[in-house]
């Protein structure tokens, strides 16, 4: 393809190469990625823990197929032991002197237990495939719902701790992962019993070779572990660029946005971008290449060389007479189980090393959420709020070099209309996550009747909030959940009727093809799709369906009609005299309802007073009024 940073080159125009995809570094000016600082010893030191874990929720969801499992692990392995030894018991009767039938006769009893151990080995190993199967599900279930659950409870300013979206990338590879486990742990496992079996029956046959076959096989499992941690660092250099790959490919595939994408004829940038990211990931993994082959051949030689040491061994014993040649039979064939057994036990333990990388990130992230889960005290909310004070209250995010809001001071009182105004970036919206303790203030206090909200039961808290945000969601759940969400279920729909109501959305709701039972997501069969402002006008429902003693509304009105604005300030209006109602909005004609605003500017308050009042001042207010009508 022709790169072109646009579909439409302007005519006659030379235009600059389009440029590739930002480089994703993992330091900000005042802190360093976690994940960066985490050295391999580190990594290693947590796999224990990330091990436990995981076996810890196997148990948990299925204990019967855990024990299963681990049963037929060891019956597998008993079995293969079994087979191995009643075969060297089988090649000293086969090797002797006797006449054929003779030793047929003899070696009978031992053929007939390696038929029924081999039997029993094929029908446990079915057995612990099937316990495998039983567990799998579950266990990736809970290691994600595990992720989600951490996720959706840390306090909301961890996400903007550094490197937060990389840690959960990284973790939820890990889920992807956890199901690996089970089976490297099995293989693993079931490696283990046969090599402790074949090398017990080396051992009695001649000392010698179960060192000599352990030195062929470690430089294998130390190959396996050198590319196992070659893998894993190329994933860490790759995971800031697939994570924000993985979010590239969600905003230019939802049909969401695939108005913008095709009319601002983004398709060709895009898909540009996004091969040249995948490009550049590519190249990491085939940088990663040759490391692993110099590993693997090296270490390959290494074994190969002892192994041709235990081969020479061999043979020198029974060349010199120091081992009879019936048992040096056996050894060759011992010798061959235990190479068996040895291998898939350094290979599996390094595959278990290499998918408990993985999962240490997983652990790592659950463990960073509880540490960030929302934690604040037992002090309990009155479910009528009369005052909500607010004292030189200061909050900076993080990576930011001055607060958002700055020592600002306010008191509202229940029945009022607080509407608040200010140019882009001037607070507003950070002001009312400090209000609703969605974030706790840096300095200051913010206090519900007296309770600060930094002590305070967040979910008391929330429980008397209803919020709109200024980007509020559109899930993809019935029409009836969408304004229910977050409220006990009642056990008629009058009072989602009510709110539905409140908003005007009583005519589209019916005219969708289930009313208030409607899928409303476009995405999938049968569901249906809703107006930008019908989709705002039902957020509005949602939080006057609460009826809490808090409403919070963010620029409640921007994608409406003025039918639509009309009602929804009419009603805000109405109910009123229960509750402390904030407004923020940029539509200056809509503070006419409020009591007081407020006009913020680089995070402090520097007007306030009435619609009339302000709007024939000289400060901002007045400024930007003038502003909206000079058109
Ligand atoms: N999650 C965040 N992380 C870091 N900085 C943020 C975050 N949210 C807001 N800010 C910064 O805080 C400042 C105030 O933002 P805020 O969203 O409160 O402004 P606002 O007055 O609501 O703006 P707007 O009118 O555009 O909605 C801005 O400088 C903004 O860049």
């Amino acid at each position: 393809m022709q790169l072109t940073a646009t579909d439409t080159p302007i005519e006659g125009r030379k235009t600059p190469p389009p440029p590739p995809p930002a480089t994703i570094t993992f330091e900000s000016n005042y802190s360093k990625n976690p994940l960066g600082e985490a050295t391999f010893a580190a990594m290693c030191a947590r796999l224990p823990s990330a091990l436990w874990q995981t076996a810890r929720m196997a148990w948990a969801i299925d204990r019967l197929a855990v024990v299963l499992l681990v049963t037929c692990q060891v019956l597998t392995g008993v079995a293969a032991a079994v087979v191995l030894a009643f075969t060297a018991k089988a090649m000293r009767h086969f090797v002797g002197n006797a006449p054929v039938p003779e030793r047929l006769h003899a070696a009978l009893p031992a053929l007939v237990i390696i038929a029924t151990a081999a039997a029993v080995g094929r029908i446990s190993s079915a057995l612990s495939s099937y316990a495998n199967d039983r567990i799998s599900p579950g266990l990736i279930t809970a290691a994600d719902t595990a992720l989600v659950e951490a996720t959706c409870r840390v306090e909301a300013s961890a996400y903007s701790d550094p490197g937060f979206a990389n840690r959960q990338e990284a973790a939820e590879v890990g889920v992807t992962r956890t199901t690996m486990l089970i089976n490297d742990a099995q293989r693993f496992m079931s490696a283990l019993i046969r090599m402790v079996a074949a090398g017990g029956v080396l051992t009695a046959l001649h000392p010698l070779m179960l060192p000599l076959l352990l030195l062929a096989v470690v430089p294998a499992g130390a190959g396996a572990v050198l590319s196992a941690r070659v893998d894993y660092e190329t994933h860490y250099l790759n995971l800031g660029d697939r994570n924000v790959r993985g979010m590239m490919r969600w905003w230019a595939t939802t049909s969401r946005y695939g108005d913008e994408v095709r009319a601002n004829s983004m398709t060709n940038y895009i898909i540009y971008w996004y091969r040249t990211l995948s490009q550049r990931i590519d190249q990491r993994t085939l940088d990663a290449a040759p490391r692993t082959l110099r590993i693997v051949m090296a270490t390959s030689a290494l074994g190969g060389i002892f192994l041709l040491g235990t081969w020479a061994t061999l043979a020198w014993l029974a060349a010199t007479g120091r081992l009879e040649l019936a048992v040096a039979a056996t050894v060759v064939v011992a010798v061959q189980a235990s190479l068996g057994a040895l291998s898939q036990l350094v290979i599996n333990g390094a595959a278990l090393f290499h998918t408990s990388l993985y999962l240490a990130d997983m652990r790592a992230f659950l463990d960073f959420a509880a540490e960030r889960a929302s934690r604040r005290g037992e002090v309990s909310i009155p479910r009528r709020v009369d005052e909500i004070r607010l004292e030189e209250v200061v909050y900076q995010y993080p990576g930011k070099d001055r607060p958002a809001v700055d020592h600002l001071s306010l008191t509202l009182r229940r029945g009022e209309i607080l509407a608040i105004v200010g140019e882009n970036g001037s607070g507003k919206s950070t002001l009312t996550r400090l209000i609703t303790g969605i974030l706790l203030a840096d300095k200051g206090s913010v206090t519900w009747d007296g309770a600060d909200l930094a002590s305070a039961d967040p979910s008391g808290v929330w429980a008397a909030c209803g919020l709109v945000p200024q980007i509020f969601a559109q899930w993809p759940l019935r029409a009836r959940e969408n304004v229910t969400l977050g409220q006990p279920r009642t056990f008629n729909d009058d009072p989602v009727w009510e709110a539905v109501d409140a908003v005007g959305m009583r005519d589209a709701i019916e005219e969708l093809p289930k009313q208030l039972d409607t899928l409303l997501a476009r995405e999938f069969f049968g569901g249906a799709e809703l107006s930008g402002g019908q989709w705002q006008r039902l957020a509005c429902s949602r939080a006057l369906y609460r009826r809490s003693p808090l409403l919070i509304l963010d620029e409640p009105t921007s994608q409406m009609d003025p039918r639509g604005e009309h009602d929804i300030f009419a009603e805000i209006k109405s109910i009123a005299a229960d509750r402390i109602t904030i407004v923020v909005t940029h539509q200056l004609e809509n503070t006419k309802i409020a009591d007081r605003i407020i006009v913020m500017q680089n995070g402090r308050i520097t007007e306030q007073g009435h619609y009339e009042e302000l709007s024939n001042g000289d400060g901002l207010f007045a400024e930007l009024l003038a502003l909206a009508k000079d058109r």
